[in-house]
C-alpha cells in the first residue's frame, strides 16, 4: 500500500487510518488523514464523489478540504458534500422544505435575533423579565432542542420548567407562522426529516457509502443520531477526534460520542495518531503537561521528532493595552523579518477583548481579520439592512419586521406596534399581514395608519422596483432608500462612521457574492442572507490581503499558524470566573488551553495583564493557574526594557508598581490625562521626585516619555 503516491506523505499510522477508522492528538494529522482517505477512495476504489458526505466543524474548513481535495485528485469534486453540520442540513432543507413543512424561502434566525424574539414573547404573555429572563429560555429552547426534544415531548410538574416550555411553545408557534429557522431547529429538522420520512432517508442512505467526520468529540446528541441515521447498516463512517480538545461541553457537545461510536459501530478500528507535526518540542511539552492535570481522559502524550525550537514567551502586561502594545510590537518585528501576517493569530477567550487588540492594529496600520464574534454580519447597521433584505425576500419574517418597522423612527410606536401583535396572536398570522389587515379595516388611529401603511408601501416598492437588480444595486437601494443611511450618517462620532462605513461594505460584500454550486437552487438574495447568517464574517476581509488573523480560542479549533499569542491568560478570565467553581467546567477551560497552545507551529507568546477593564470595569487579576501548569523550562518570561527592572526579577513581583508610585505619583499602568494628548496608559518612569520622567502610552498619539513637573497630567 505504501507505494501509492496518495499514502507516501503519510507515517505508518496514517496511512493505516486512511485505509481504516481514528482517536488522536492535536497537530497528528486527522484532518489530513481525512482528507487523503477521500481521495483514496476516489482514486483507488473507485468512489464517486457524489457517494461522499465529509462533515467538518468551520466553514473555514470545510472551503479548505474542498480545495486539499481537489488539489490532489486534480479535478473539481462538486458533487461531494462538504460542510458543518448546519450547513449540510440547511442544504437538506432546502431540498425537501415541502416535507418538513417550511416555506420554500425559509430565512435562518441567528441567536442574536432569536432573543429578541423571545424576550417579546416573554413580554407579551405577561411573565415577568426579572424572572424570567430571555437569556435562559434561549438556553433552555436550544438544549431542548439539542436533545432532540419538541415541548410536547416535556413532561414535567416542576412550575419554572412548564413556564419555559410554554415560552418554548409559544416561540415555535411564532417561528413556524414566520417561516423562521433557529441554528438548533436546522440540525432538529433536518433530523426529523430523516428519521421520519422513509423514502427521503433511504435516498440519501443509498447515496452516501462513505461518511466522513472531523472534530467528533464536539458533536453533540443531535448531530450524532443524525450520522447513525445516515450510516444505516451498511454506510461506512469514518471519525476523527481528540477527547482533549472537547470545548463545547457547555453547548451540548458530548465526548461521550466517541465511545458510543466504538459501541455502535461494532465493526469500527481504532487508530492512535500520537506524533504531532505541527509544533517544536517545547510547545508540545508544555501542552501535554498542562493537559495531563484533567482527571478523566482517555490518555495520550504527543510526541514530535522536530527539535524543542524556542521557548513559549511570558509577558506580564501592567493592563490591556500594555498588552496590546506588546504583541503589535512582536508582530512588527515578525512582518520586519520577511515573514507574512496571515502567519500569525492573536487568540483570546472572550470577544470583548478584541476591541483593544484592534485598535492597537489599526493604530500601527496592520491589517487584520477577525473570525467569528463581534462579527460582520452581527453589527447593528449590517442587521438593520439585511432585515430589510429578508422582509424583501419574506414578507412573514417577523423578527425582521419588528426590527426595521420603526428604524429609522417612522411614528410607529409601541402602542401601535402592540395591536399589530395582538392581531397577529388572535388571527395567528404573521405580523406583516395582520399589519396589512389593520391597515384595511381602519382599527388603527389615522397617524399610526398612515405610519404603518408607508411602511408597507415602502417594502413592497423597493421589491417590486429592485426585482431585476443585480444583489449589490438591490441592497444599495435598499439601505438609501429605507432611510438607514441617511440615519447613520446623521449620528455624530466616530462610531457612527464607521457603521456608515459598514453599510458600503454590505453592498461591496452582495455586489462581489457568488452562488456556491451547492446553492443553485437559491435566489441571489436568499443565498446571500443564509450565507450572512450562516458564516457570519468569515469573508468580511479581503481574502487575498495579508491579515493578522484574529480570533478566540474557540474559533480557532483545527486551524495552525506559525506564531500565535494567546492574550488574557489570567485567572477570572482564563479559566473564566464561571468555570473556577466547577471542576467539569474547568476541565473543558484547560482543554481550552490546551487546543490554542497546540494552534502554535513555531512561536507561542502568552500574555496577561495585571489589571484589565472590562466594560468598564477595572479587574486585578492574577497570572493564570495554566501558566503555573507549563514546565519552568520551556518558558521564557520576556522583561521590558526598564530602569526599574532589578536583574532576575520578575516585573511584577519585584513591586515595581508601587515603587514608581512612591517616585513619580503615579502607578504603573495607571489611566492618565494630557491637555494635548489625550488619555493614556502610564507604561515606564525613571528618577525621581519632580524631575522624574514617565513614559505614557497615549491612545491617540502614541508613546510619550514626559517630564512630570511640565506635563500637567490629571489621573482619570
Ligand atoms: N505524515 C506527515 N508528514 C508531514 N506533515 C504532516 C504529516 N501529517 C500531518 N502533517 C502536518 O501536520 C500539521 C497538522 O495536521 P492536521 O491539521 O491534519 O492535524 P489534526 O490532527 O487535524 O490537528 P487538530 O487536532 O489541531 O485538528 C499539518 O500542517 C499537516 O500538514
Ligand atoms: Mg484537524
Amino acid at each position: 500500500m505504501s507505494e501509492h503516491p496518495l499514502l507516501e506523505r503519510l507515517n505508518e499510522h496514517q496511512r493505516a487510518a486512511v485505509a481504516a477508522d481514528n482517536s488522536a492528538g492535536a497537530g497528528s494529522g486527522k484532518t489530513r488523514v481525512l482528507v487523503h482517505r477521500i481521495a483514496w477512495l476516489m482514486q483507488q476504489r473507485q468512489v464517486s464523489p457524489y457517494s461522499i458526505l465529509a462533515v467538518t466543524f468551520t466553514n473555514k474548513a470545510a472551503a479548505e478540504m474542498r480545495g486539499r481535495i481537489e488539489q490532489l485528485m486534480g479535478s473539481s469534486v462538486r458533487a461531494m458534500w462538504i460542510g458543518t453540520f448546519h450547513g449540510l442540513a440547511h442544504r437538506l432543507l432546502r431540498a425537501h422544505y415541502m416535507d418538513v413543512g417550511l416555506p420554500q424561502n425559509f430565512q435562518i434566525l441567528d441567536s442574536d435575533d432569536q432573543q429578541r424574539l423571545i424576550k417579546r414573547l416573554i413580554r407579551s404573555m405577561n411573565l415577568d423579565e426579572k424572572r424570567w429572563p430571555a437569556k435562559q429560555a434561549q438556553w433552555y429552547i436550544n438544549g431542548k432542542k439539542d436533545e432532540g426534544l419538541r415541548p410536547l415531548h416535556i413532561d414535567t410538574y416542576d412550575p419554572t420548567e412548564r413556564t419555559l416550555k410554554s415560552i418554548y411553545e409559544a416561540y415555535q408557534d411564532s417561528c413556524d407562522r414566520a417561516g423562521l429557522v433557529d441554528f438548533a431547529e436546522l440540525l432538529l429538522r433536518a433530523h426529523e426529516l430523516l428519521r421520519d420520512n422513509r423514502i427521503v432517508r433511504e435516498h440519501y442512505q443509498k447515496r452516501f457509502q462513505h461518511i466522513l467526520v472531523d472534530e467528533f468529540q464536539d458533536t453533540n446528541d443531535i448531530q450524532y443520531a443524525w450520522i447513525r441515521l445516515l450510516a444505516g447498516q451498511h454506510n461506512q463512517v469514518c471519525i476523527v477526534g481528540d477527547d482533549d480538545q472537547s470545548i463545547y461541553g457547555w453547548r451540548g457537545a458530548r465526548v461521550e460520542n466517541i465511545q458510543k461510536f466504538l459501541d455502535d459501530f461494532p465493526g469500527a478500528q481504532t487508530i492512535r495518531l500520537e506524533q504531532n507535526y505541527r509544533s517544536t518540542g517545547n510547545i508540545l511539552n508544555a501542552a501535554n503537561q498542562v493537559i495531563a492535570n484533567n482527571s478523566d481522559r482517555l490518555g495520550k502524550d504527543l510526541w514530535t521528532d522536530g527539535g524543542d525550537g524556542e521557548a513559549i514567551d511570558i509577558y506580564a502586561a501592567f493592563n490591556e493595552q500594555d498588552e496590546a502594545r506588546y504583541i503589535v510590537g512582536r508582530i512588527e518585528a515578525w512582518r520586519d523579518q520577511g515573514n507574512a501576517l496571515q502567519d500569525c493569530a492573536i487568540l483570546y477567550r472572550s470577544n470583548a477583548q478584541s476591541r483593544v487588540l484592534e485598535e492597537a492594529l489599526l493604530h500601527a496600520r496592520l491589517p487584520y481579520r477577525i473570525y467569528g464574534g463581534l462579527r460582520f454580519f452581527e453589527r447593528q447597521e449590517i442587521k438593520d439592512a439585511l432585515a430589510y433584505l429578508r422582509l424583501l425576500a419574506s414578507r412573514d419574517d417577523d423578527a425582521a419586521l419588528e426590527r426595521v418597522i420603526n428604524t429609522p423612527t417612522r411614528g410607529i410606536g409601541n402602542r401601535t406596534l402592540e395591536l399589530i401583535r395582538q392581531a397577529a396572536r388572535e388571527r395567528q398570522l404573521p405580523l406583516w399581514q395582520s399589519a396589512q389587515q389593520l391597515v384595511n379595516e381602519q382599527v388603527l388611529s389615522g397617524r399610526a395608519r398612515n405610519a404603518v401603511s408607508q411602511f408597507i408601501e415602502l417594502i413592497e416598492q423597493l421589491a417590486s422596483h429592485t426585482l431585476e437588480f443585480s444583489l449589490g444595486r438591490q441592497c444599495d437601494e435598499v439601505i438609501k432608500q429605507s432611510g438607514l443611511l441617511a440615519m447613520y450618517e446623521a449620528e455624530k462620532g466616530e462610531k457612527a462612521e464607521t457603521r456608515v462605513d459598514n453599510l458600503k461594505e454590505l453592498v461591496t460584500a452582495c455586489d462581489n457574492f457568488r452562488l456556491d454550486d451547492s446553492e443553485e437552487d437559491l435566489s441571489p438574495l436568499n443565498a446571500f442572507l443564509a450565507h450572512a447568517a450562516l458564516e457570519a464574517g468569515d469573508e468580511q476581509a479581503d481574502e487575498y490581503q495579508d491579515a493578522v488573523q484574529l480570533m478566540t480560542l474557540h474559533s480557532a479549533k483545527g486551524l495552525e499558524f506559525p506564531l500565535v499569542f494567546m492574550a488574557g491568560v489570567e485567572e477570572g478570565l482564563f479559566p473564566s470566573q464561571q468555570s473556577m467553581d466547577e471542576p467539569g467546567r474547568l476541565e473543558e477551560e484547560r482543554r481550552l488551553c490546551y487546543v490554542g497552545m497546540t494552534r502554535a507551529m513555531q512561536q507561542l507568546v502568552i500574555t496577561y495583564a495585571e489589571q484589565r477593564r472590562i466594560y468598564g470595569q477595572d479587574f486585578f487579576h492574577k497570572v493564570s493557574r495554566f501558566i503555573g501548569e507549563m514546565p519552568p523550562a520551556c518558558l521564557n518570561e520576556v522583561r521590558i526594557q526598564s530602569k526599574v527592572q532589578q536583574p532576575g526579577m520578575s516585573r511584577f513581583h519585584s513591586g515595581a508598581s508601587h515603587e514608581a508610585f512612591v517616585q513619580t505619583g503615579y502607578q504603573l499602568g495607571q489611566r492618565v490625562r494630557h491637555p494635548k494628548f489625550g488619555e493614556g496608559t502610564v507604561l515606564n518612569y525613571e528618577g525621581s521626585g519632580p524631575q522624574s520622567r514617565i513614559q505614557i502610552n497615549f491612545d491617540m498619539a502614541g508613546s510619550k516619555w514626559l517630564v512630570v513637573a511640565y506635563a500637567r497630567l490629571e489621573p482619570c
